[in-house]
């Protein structure tokens, strides 16, 4: 099942540098993983803004929860998640 996600990063100031780096090398790690297997298909930065839409291939709302709920920025991400379903006017098939 494909999902569109879009999340929007907001890291409190009064976060400590240090701290909300080792957070983003942690983030980084995690999302790799993910890409590369295969379940994080697609990463794009929102020109302009902390924010990313994202594409994940998962197989149920509860796999992709736990995926989300997992990530290290979690705490201070707003996510939307859109599922995605075929569309009849498409050449390729996902
Ligand atoms: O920078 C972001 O958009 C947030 C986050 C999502 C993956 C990652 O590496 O960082």
């Amino acid at each position: 099942m494909l999902y569109l996600v879009r999340m929007d990063v907001n890291i409190p100031h009064d976060l400590p540098a240090e701290q909300a780096q080792e957070i983003k090398a942690r983030e980084k790690a995690y999302s790799q993983d993910l890409q590369r297997d295969g379940r994080w298909q697609h990463i794009w930065r929102v020109a302009g803004e902390y924010a990313n839409y994202s594409v994940f291939d998962v197989e149920s709302n509860d796999e992709l929860h736990g995926l989300l709920q997992a990530l290290p920025l979690f705490p201070y991400m707003k996510i939307s998640v859109t599922p995605l379903a075929q569309h009849p006017s498409a050449i390729a098939q996902n």
